[in-house]
């Protein structure tokens, strides 16, 4: 037996929308928001799943955790029918939306988690034990008796995420979990997201248009475009396939007189009145570059730079 926890396959989802025509009248118009998706997620995965604004991620969460019901495809999370199996499949998945709270906004944290407690009847000792590592691992004890509407983002999100692992979900499905934290609370919830991957008992589905993310947390990555899958695969597949090579930055003692010429590696910029050459290593490899120039120059230094990870999202974006 497949031990996918998430089976998605041809899943489409149109909405119907009215559009102006004219002054009074009004016609309705098809949005394909997901366009045939096949998706198979492992237990224990981590997957980020990415694409420009309108790509269809939220619409296909939302499908994933009961909230709408798909237009065609077959979806099953938990080996459970989302819309059909939601009440069932509540107890097995935790969903944290950037955008919306599943907090009790005039009570304090610690009566939310109590409440969670009941509604989803977890027996009391692996409520505080899971409490108790979310506390740890989140830093929540300085704010768990102020009410949650007096709570910072960063402060709430770190609430949100406690309060959809209480009850011990298999999946965790988060949209945007870091928009609008500042630093040091990004780092807090990607640390924590990390320290579950290794635990390895949680699939973790996350969305984001924040790539640190993705490149701190994610081994696998699915980018979505117009409601269709463009890759899936590892962030250096995506490297691979988009062909953004790696750069070699070498310090020279004294400046050439020419620009050099190596095989495979064009020349793409000076620097420091040419103390300083960059070159792409579009064919030939880091150490073929640097024995090239190592014939026709002195080199203090080297340094490789890996492809940016933005750069290569936003040309496979425009595409
Ligand atoms: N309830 C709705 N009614 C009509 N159209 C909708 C509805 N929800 C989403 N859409 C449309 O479906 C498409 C996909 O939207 P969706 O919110 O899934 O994208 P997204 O990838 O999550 O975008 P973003 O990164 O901006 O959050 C968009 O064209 C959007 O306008």
């Amino acid at each position: 037996m497949s031990d996918d926890v998430i089976a998605v396959d041809g899943l489409r989802k149109e909405f119907t929308v009215r559009v102006r025509a004219g002054r009074l009248r009004r016609t309705k118009r098809t949005v394909r928001a997901v366009d045939g998706v096949d998706l198979r997620v492992a237990r224990g995965e981590m997957l980020g799943y990415i694409g420009p604004n309108g790509a269809g991620k939220s619409t296909t969460l939302k499908i994933l955790t009961g909230v709408l019901t798909p237009s065609a495809g077959t979806v099953r999370v938990c080996g459970l029918r989302p819309v059909p199996q939601r009440t069932r499949l509540a107890l097995r998945i935790g969903v944290v939306f950037g955008q919306r709270s599943q907090l009790w906004w005039d009570l304090p944290l610690r009566d939310s988690f109590d409440l969670l407690r009941h509604i989803y009847r977890v027996p009391a000792d692996a409520h505080a034990a899971r409490l108790r590592r979310c506390r740890d691992l989140l830093d929540l004890d300085a704010f768990l008796d102020t009410p949650v509407r007096q709570l910072s983002l960063g402060q709430r999100m770190r609430g949100e995420l406690t309060a959809a692992l209480l009850h011990g979900p298999e999946v965790l499905f988060l949209d945007e979990p870091t928009i609008g934290l500042d630093v040091v609370s990004k780092q807090a919830v990607r640390g924590f997201l990390a320290e579950l991957d290794r635990a390895g008992d949680t699939t973790l589905v996350l969305t984001t248009h924040d790539l640190a993310d993705i490149e701190r947390l994610c081994r696998r990555l699915v980018v979505v475009d117009h409601g269709r899958v463009v890759h899936d695969g590892s962030i250096a597949a995506l490297h691979a396939r988009y062909g953004s090579p790696r750069m070699v930055v070498a310090e020279l003692d004294t400046p050439l007189t020419v620009p050099p010429v190596l095989p495979g590696a064009p020349l793409l910029r000076t620097e420091a009145d040419g103390h300083r050459l960059v070159f792409s290593c579009e064919s030939a490899t880091a150490a073929q570059v640097v024995a090239s120039l190592a014939g026709l120059a002195t080199l203090r230094d080297i340094s490789i730079v890996e492809p940016d990870i933005e750069e290569v999202v936003a040309r496979l974006y425009g595409r």
